[in-house]
């Protein structure tokens, strides 16, 4: 499905728009921006989501679909566009960056026993890329999503960033490949790697907006996504509900996990970290059960429940979590009414907070600050009665930026890189926040005792 929209009113003082491209797990999003953030345009396509593998011939046919119709609708010039996909998944090209097969994504599994034995951590694309070099391909690049798009656009081949990298077995702090090279992957393989926010091209005359359009180096989804939240300074925090759930906050040091489910991406900027997780419980869990238009019904229905349902579920779309509990095999627990029941929908609300509690426990645990409210972003927060859920049973204040999505984080990217400033001062200037949601104290006295019948069934170490 395509989703085109502009905004009705444009900033006249800020001369000049970026565009944000987010390509994700359930489709393509682009978002133009003036220099205050604001929306002037937007469009989108969603299409299946898929468990191992997308076609980047599918990425482009429709980044092509939704470019025209949305500079068509733009009230100024463009400056620059950036991008920011899924984190983990990886696509072979050959020197020129055209791709030789498909991206293997995030979730797929292939090559994790093969990474557990060089210490790479379960998920990480660095493993699926060792897999996929058995198979006998060896003259080919690795590339993530949002350089091989920014490289369609016109950008030079042959650079990734900090961010994308990571998982790909790049060691911010060191700056080296240490992992990727540790695990016999050949340096001729690996990409240069450049700080989100770089200029890496500009715009090819094909894409129809003329020359000077910079293109700019991009990250991942969730590196995009607390960006758009503007959490950049320590103790701010990001919590991202989508298809998953990813915490992320600012720290001065390092923060990690000994089996690398919590790890720590190299601040845009440069000397603070941002320490996080994700989890696989997440938004997917109301697609597995209920269809999108549906949701809003079922919204209301758990909003006249008496709350809490008593249901302490530990909600999965499919067997396998990473965060807060972790095993391949983990396939946590539905609530135990019949799923007609609206408690059976509210209980998966429930759930998603309850592990959401858990992960952000774990994470102060391990150090990682936590001060003031915690901003939101992730289609979960269109959700109402999810939001005020999530506040009770965190007991903190939620903030809800204006907009809530990744590719607001990859225009910010493209502004600082324009301007010239780090990406914390360009989120100054471009992020602006909606509302806040007050946990309602009775409410959060009353998921206390729940939460802690939650903890007795999964707060187990594995
Ligand atoms: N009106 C709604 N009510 C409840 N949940 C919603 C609503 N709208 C979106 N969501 C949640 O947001 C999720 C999609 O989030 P989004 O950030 O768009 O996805 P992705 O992580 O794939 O980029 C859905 O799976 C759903 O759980
Ligand atoms: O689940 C994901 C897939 O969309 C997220 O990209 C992810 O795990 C968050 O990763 P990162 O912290 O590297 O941005």
């Amino acid at each position: 499905m395509v989703v085109l929209g502009s905004s009705a009113h444009f900033h006249a003082t800020a001369p000049g728009l970026f565009v944000g491209i987010d390509l994700g797990t359930s489709g393509l999003r682009l978002v133009a921006v003036d220099g205050s953030g604001l929306a002037v345009a937007t469009a989108s396509q969603t299409w299946p989501v898929a468990a191992s593998e997308q076609d980047p011939a599918q990425w482009l046919a429709s980044l092509e679909k939704l470019w025209k119709p949305l500079i068509r609708e733009l009230p100024g010039p463009v400056l620059a566009v950036s991008a920011t996909s899924t984190s983990g998944t990886v696509l072979p090209t050959d020197c020129k960056g055209r791709p030789i097969a498909s991206a293997w994504l995030y979730s797929d599994r292939r090559g994790s026993e093969l990474g557990a034995r060089f210490g790479i951590p379960a998920g990480w694309g660095l493993s699926r890329w060792l897999w996929w070099q058995l198979q006998g391909s060896t003259d080919c690049r690795l590339t993530h999503p949002s350089d091989y798009l920014l490289t369609a656009l016109g950008a030079k081949v042959g650079w990734t960033d900090h961010t994308c990298a990571l998982k790909s077995g790049y060691d911010p702090a060191a700056g080296k490949w240490s992992l990727a090279l540790a695990a016999g992957v050949p340096a001729a393989q690996l990409p240069a790697v450049v700080r989100p926010g770089t200029v890496v091209g500009t715009l090819a005359p094909e894409w129809g907006l003329g020359s000077g359009v910079k293109l700019v180096a991009g990250c991942t989804d969730g590196v995009a996504g607390q960006i758009a939240s503007g959490a950049l300074a320590v103790g701010q925090v990001c919590l991202s509900l989508g298809s998953t759930l990813i915490f992320k906050g600012v720290s001065e040091a390092k923060i990690a996990s000994a089996d690398g489910a919590v790890y720590s991406h190299l601040h845009p900027d440069g000397r603070l970290w941002l320490p996080g997780a994700a989890s696989a419980c997440g938004g997917a869990i109301l697609e597995k059960f209920y269809p999108r238009e549906q949701w809003e019904e079922l919204n209301g229905c758990a909003e006249a429940l008496n709350r809490p349902t008593g249901q302490t579920a530990y909600p999965l779309a499919t067997p396998g979590e990473r965060f807060p509990r972790s095993g391949a095999d983990f396939a946590g627990g539905l609530p135990d009414v019949p799923t007609e029941d609206p408690h059976f929908y509210a209980g998966l609300l429930e759930g998603v907070a309850f592990v959401e509690r858990l992960g952000l426990e774990r994470l102060m645990a391990l150090g990682m600050p936590v001060q003031g409210a915690l901003l939101c972003v992730g289609g979960g927060t269109h959700s109402e009665v999810w939001l005020r859920i999530r506040a009770a049973v965190l007991g903190r204040e939620l903030q809800l930026p204006a907009q809530v999505q990744p590719a607001l984080g990859a225009a910010i990217l493209a502004a600082a890189g324009v301007w010239g400033v780090g990406v914390a001062q360009a989120a100054a200037r471009m992020v602006r926040l909606d509302r806040q949601i007050l946990p309602d104290a009775a409410l959060a006295a009353a998921y206390e005792a729940v939460y802690r019948r939650f903890l007795e069934r999964w707060g187990g170490a594995g």
